[in-house]
């Protein structure tokens, strides 16, 4: 007998914009920028509908399985966007003022997926990127260092239900990020990456 959705134990963070002060870089977070029944909704739509699948990727010339799930959309590649995803990405767009043509799913199944520092500029998103990235479902910590200035204390960011983080300007160029795994015992969560691509991109 279930007493109680999964998704009602979500929990969102104060609603509002935060413009981070970050030196070469530009960072920006709206927590509740989709509101609670919708992000609900798109949890467990995206959390069954989605085709999930593993992110082979090489390490050190070894093979690699990434520890979470993937799903990519990309405009005149493969499948066509389902609704909900170009719901979001209209909703995502009309905030930025600007558009995307690509979208990367992660699905963090529990504690033990995770994503390790790194930088989402590659070849073929161009210099500076803009990412617009969307979370349902568990919060989990968002962290960025910069590659260079050793002395700028780590930033950590819960990502809550519903939540938008924008990374633009110079971000992806001086900061790398992560996703630590956790102890915890948690439910999935589910993060979308919109990005502008310039080239087909072949890993996904
Ligand atoms: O899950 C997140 O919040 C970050 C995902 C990420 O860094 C990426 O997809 O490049
Ligand atoms: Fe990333």
């Amino acid at each position: 007998m279930t007493l109680f959705n999964d998704t009602d134990i979500f929990t969102q963070g104060t609603a509002g914009k935060i413009i981070y002060d970050l030196p070469d870089g530009e960072l920006m977070l709206i927590d509740q920028f989709i509101a609670k029944p919708e992000a609900d909704l798109y949890y467990e739509n995206l959390l069954n509908q989605t085709k999930w699948r593993h992110y082979e990727m090489e390490l050190y010339n070894k093979k690699c399985v990434a520890p979470r799930m993937i799903a990519w959309y990309q405009d005149n590649k493969n499948a066509t966007w389902p609704a909900e995803l170009m719901k979001i990405r209209t909703q995502v767009e009309k905030e930025v003022q600007d558009s995307f043509n690509a979208v990367l799913l992660n699905l963090y199944r529990d504690g033990n997926d995770s994503v390790a520092w790194h930088s989402d500029k590659e070849n073929n998103t161009g210099q500076n990127p803009t990412i617009a990235s969307i979370t349902f479902g568990e919060t989990r910590i968002f962290k960025l260092r910069h590659k260079f200035n050793k002395e700028l204390a780590v930033i950590e960011i819960p990502l809550h239900h519903g939540s938008f983080l924008l990374m633009s300007g110079t971000t992806n160029t001086f900061w790398q990020h992560q996703v630590p795994k956790t102890a915890k015992q948690i439910l999935p969560r589910i993060n979308l990456t919109f990005r502008q691509v310039y080239q087909d991109v072949n890993f996904l």
